[in-house]
């Protein structure tokens, strides 16, 4: 099915990404500069450890936070100068969010239907006739039907409450879809089908962007990038992963070589003609005690 999205998709530039929540007079470095791209019409998956900072990062992208430093770029946006409105606007029409848990990107009393009219309420007039339509978006997500149209969230089964959550998303026909966790709590099938709902968002020319949890999630986009202690640890691309060099030279060890070398371990790195590199510790001299 190909709904009308006559945006094109849109980028997504992080540079020495910071953010520190403000807790009880505590800061807390959740991002610690982060450098990503994210091209046009890509699909990728934010992964890592519980509190690495995927969240901040793809609330920092959806406008929701500001970066305490560095430089975000949404498009032609730059969101460290953009003011409250200018993100408002962005978010109306340029990017859709699917917040973590279905409920909170639904209202309760509106049908299918009516919430992902609610969602396009927002988009700037000259931009309503590219948008599709209700029903185009339920099909899209694999919701069609006047059934599914005229129900109220609290009689869709917890998966396709979920899909029409991607469908209000993506209602605003935005070139990027950033979405948090859409698949946690449910059944095997009912993320299958999740996934497939967020294929179809991507297939129809848009960006898409997922935190989440689950390998199995991230084998499904084109890229999953590792987030690590606030910073991009490793990429994965076609089932392979890779250390990420960051701007100062730093490359994150992966958790089985930080369980053999601890942090603190003296290493020397040795380059072969061929472009190998050999990590060699310093046995004795360099151990933390
Ligand atoms: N509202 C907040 N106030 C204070 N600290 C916060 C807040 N939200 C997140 N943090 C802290 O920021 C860091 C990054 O959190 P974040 O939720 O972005 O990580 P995450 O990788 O998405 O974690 P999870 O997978 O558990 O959702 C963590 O140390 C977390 O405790």
């Amino acid at each position: 099915m190909t709904a009308s999205f006559n945006h094109p998709a849109i980028g997504v530039t992080c540079r020495g990404l910071v953010y520190i929540y403000r807790l009880d007079g505590y800061d807390v470095v959740a991002l610690s500069g982060v450098d990503l791209d994210v091209t046009p019409g890509e699909s990728v998956a934010l992964v890592g450890p519980s509190g690495s900072g995927k969240s901040t990062l793809l609330s920092l992208m959806a406008g929701l936070l500001r970066p305490a430093a560095g430089r975000l770029s949404v498009g032609e946006r730059d969101l460290a100068k953009a003011g409250a409105l200018e993100l408002q606007r962005m978010r109306a029409s340029d990017v859709g969010v699917v917040l973590q848990g279905a409920s909170r990107n639904l209202l309760p009393y509106l049908s299918a239907e009516d919430n992902i009219r609610f969602a396009q309420g927002g988009v700037p007039r000259d931009r309503r006739e590219d948008m599709p339509s209700a029903r185009e978006l339920l099909e899209l997500v694999g919701l069609p039907g006047r059934a599914h149209a005229a129900s109220l969230p609290r009689a869709l089964a917890p998966g396709e409450r979920q899909r029409l959550a991607v469908a209000v998303g993506a209602a605003n026909g935005a070139g990027l879809l950033l979405a948090d966790e859409p698949t946690s709590q449910l059944d095997t099938a009912s993320r299958d089908e999740v996934l497939d709902a967020l294929e179809s968002v991507h297939r129809s020319g848009r960006t898409v962007v997922v935190v989440t949890h689950d390998p199995d999630v991230g084998g499904r986009m084109g890229r999953t990038v590792t987030i690590r202690d606030g910073r991009v640890g490793s990429e994965g691309r076609r089932g392979e992963d890779y250390l990420v060099v960051g701007r100062d030279g730093s490359v994150h060890l992966p958790p089985e070589i930080l369980r053999l070398h601890p942090p603190g371990t003296l290493m020397r790195a040795e380059a072969a003609p061929d472009g190998t590199i050999r990590l060699v510790p310093t046995i004795g001299a360099g151990r933390p005690q």
